[in-house]
């Protein structure tokens, strides 16, 4: 659904979580990827989802979008959704921009966002406060655009509809550090309206914007807790991400 501003649906009734996961599993052939994982994306803000190269954050956004093979339950606003089609999934309110970022390079910016919104494409008002830059380059074709600027047209095109929650996978892979920081700007001003679960290994960025960090290790969750405090503790991270905090990639 199109709105005329945009993204930022009611927030959720009361107080509980936007997104609740529970006992998810995800099985390709024999390899067990997620082992019974459980968390919570609280109703505002956002929650970032962290852990080593290759323990499962990105198949964690696509079981919950219905892009993986899954089992246990999830619900969207108190509402299972486990069961269904990645069509119905996003229909019922969440938002996916996917790592790759997947714009269509032929086709301009303005067509880009007319695949989601026919009718107003640049001219939306939220690609307007958000993202000023795409508007004067509505006639560029998408394929001639920066890593940075086609994050930003992946990033306008998922606020196009009404969501409840986004998932928004490593948005600022192969940035540079200026643009980490653009991205950065536009995450906080979208998690001011729309809450965010948010797979970002720059950890200064997860400082700056995270309110809750939820960690994963060998296919379950092994911590919950502050984005801030996560990030002080460099013996924490280092035994839990296996970094220290890295000093390039200004956010
Ligand atoms: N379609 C697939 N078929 C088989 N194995 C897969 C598939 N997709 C991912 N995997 C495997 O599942 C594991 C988790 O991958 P995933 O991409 O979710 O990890 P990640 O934490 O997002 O990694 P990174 O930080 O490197 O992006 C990896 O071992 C990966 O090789």
């Amino acid at each position: 659904m199109t709105t005329a501003t945009g993204q930022g649906s009611a927030p959720p009734p009361g107080d509980g979580p936007v997104l609740a996961v529970e006992d998810l599993h995800v099985r390709y052939g024999g390899s067990h990827v997620l082992q019974g994982v459980s968390f919570e994306v609280p109703a505002t803000g956002v929650t970032a989802l962290l852990g080593r190269n290759g323990v499962g954050k990105t198949t964690t956004l696509k079981a919950i979008i219905g892009l993986a093979p899954r089992t246990g339950r999830i619900s969207l606003r108190g509402k299972d959704i486990q069961g269904d089609a990645t069509p119905r999934i996003i229909r019922a309110g969440i938002g996916y921009v996917p790592e790759d970022r997947e714009v269509f390079g032929g086709l301009t910016v303005d067509e880009n966002l007319r695949l989601v919104d026919p009718d107003q494409g640049v001219n939306a008002p939220i690609v307007g406060r958000l993202f000023p830059d795409l508007v004067s380059r509505g006639k560029q074709r998408a394929g001639t655009l920066s890593g940075g600027q086609q994050q930003m047209v992946s990033l306008a095109r998922v606020l196009l509809r009404e969501t409840s929650v986004l998932l928004i996978d490593e948005p600022t892979k192969g940035l540079a550090p200026k643009l980490v920081t653009e991205v950065a700007d536009v995450l906080a001003e979208i998690a001011q309206r729309t809450p965010i679960l948010l797979v970002e290994q720059n950890l200064p960025l997860v400082r700056r914007i995270a309110d809750t960090v939820v960690v994963l290790d060998a296919g379950q969750v092994v911590h919950r807790g502050g984005a801030a405090e996560l990030v002080a503790d460099q013996e924490l991270t280092r035994e839990l991400l296996g970094v220290s905090m890295r000093r390039d990639g200004a956010a």
